[in-house]
């Protein structure tokens, strides 16, 4: 295991325990028809804090706001989006940096503290030119490093990730699926960040090809000790690899904490659902579906956003929002009724 350890100390700051504070994030999609204003509230109100070391996940259906959330995390915001309310700090070892607050510092915190591995991260390689090229164009300006050391640098790192080095020479077309995916990996993190974002990295791969590039990021994640936000709305990748884990819902979260805690004892209905229809081997019976519809997030429904499809809403869940509190799990859950429900 020595080769697995990081190239350069992280020295970490004192008493930081926390690399993330997220408090009270709003991000809406704001677009003008004609004068009309139409507000896509993506984000409502999330407040969260990752640790440092940890793969946390984050769940939830499509159109929940994942990709919205982390988006803005990373402060990767383009027209119509908008942040319109809360605050996003990073603890770097280096120093923190208010995201918003900050918006040069964060710029040169990119790949060298913080690393983001999109939604269809593997087209980052430019079909028409060599795999090598992407390793140069996006990290050597944040390595100072002279070209033969930085190739070596590169080399080392592909070979600590069980890649033949020889992939630099290839064309993105000459190379499998998995294998860009773990090159894309392997580009993210050479500059050994303390913070790795990665939406949906397996979603397009089998389940084999899956299996490996899940491996691939608990190790880079265990050698770089960095903290890792995991997106993806399959339960069973979260199972394999998360520590901690957060359900969104509309735009909100619904429920928070140890990821094993959670799939044993679910708090929300909404979270007891999405892991009762988890296959199971040789449980032939048919899956209870949840009536309803995610709701239009430019109209979300008043008071808690599930409650229309809840089988176990009561008056008061549509009248007002449930706060994040304490749970069961030792995590939080936004829910007046947590832990009243389960699938039979
Ligand atoms: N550029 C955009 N303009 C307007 N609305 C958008 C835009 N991008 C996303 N949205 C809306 O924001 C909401 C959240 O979308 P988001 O992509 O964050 O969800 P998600 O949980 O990541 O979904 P998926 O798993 O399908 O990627 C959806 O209602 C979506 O339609």
């Amino acid at each position: 295991m020595q080769n697995l350890m990081r190239t350069q100390p992280l020295t970490l700051a004192e008493n930081a325990t926390d690399a993330l504070t997220i408090d009270g994030l709003k991000c809406y999609y704001v677009n003008d028809y004609f004068g009309v204003r139409r507000e896509i509230r993506a984000v409502d109100d999330i407040s969260l804090t990752i640790r440092r070391n940890e793969i946390y996940g984050i769940a939830g259906e499509s159109s929940s706001g994942k990709t919205s959330l982390i988006k803005t995390l990373a402060g990767a915001i383009r027209p119509p989006m908008r942040v319109v309310g809360g605050t996003v700090k990073f603890n770097f070892a280096g120093g923190p940096i208010d995201v918003y607050g900050e918006p040069a510092k964060m710029k040169a915190a990119r790949w060298r503290h913080l690393s983001y591995i999109m939604q269809g991260s593997m087209n980052v390689l430019n079909p028409v030119r060599r795999v090598k090229h992407a390793f140069t164009d996006f990290a050597s300006r944040h390595m100072n490093l002279d070209p033969a050391a930085f190739r070596a640098r590169v080399e080392a790192h592909l070979a600590r990730l069980h890649l033949d080095p020889h992939v630099l020479e290839a064309f993105p077309h000459q190379l499998s699926g998995g294998m860009r995916q773990r090159l894309t990996i392997a580009l993210a993190t050479v500059c050994e960040p303390e913070f790795i974002i990665a939406d949906e990295p397996t979603t397009a791969l089998d389940v084999l090809v899956q299996q490996d590039v899940l491996a691939l990021i608990k190790e880079v994640q265990a050698r770089l000790q960095s903290s890792v936000i995991f997106v993806t709305h399959d339960m069973s990748v979260h199972a394999a690899i998360t520590d901690r884990l957060a359900i969104m819902y509309a735009g909100r979260l619904a429920e928070e904490g140890p990821t094993q805690a959670i799939f044993d004892n679910p708090q929300h209905p909404y979270t007891v659902h999405l892991i009762g229809s988890l296959p199971r081997i040789g449980d032939v019976s048919t899956r209870k579906s949840l009536r309803g519809k995610p709701p239009a997030l430019s109209d979300p429904p008043s008071g808690c956003r599930f409650h229309p499809r809840c089988p176990i809403a009561i008056d008061k869940c549509a009248r007002e929002v449930p706060a994040m509190l304490p749970s069961a799990t030792g995590g939080r859950v936004a829910c007046f009724r947590a832990g009243e429900y389960q699938i039979q």
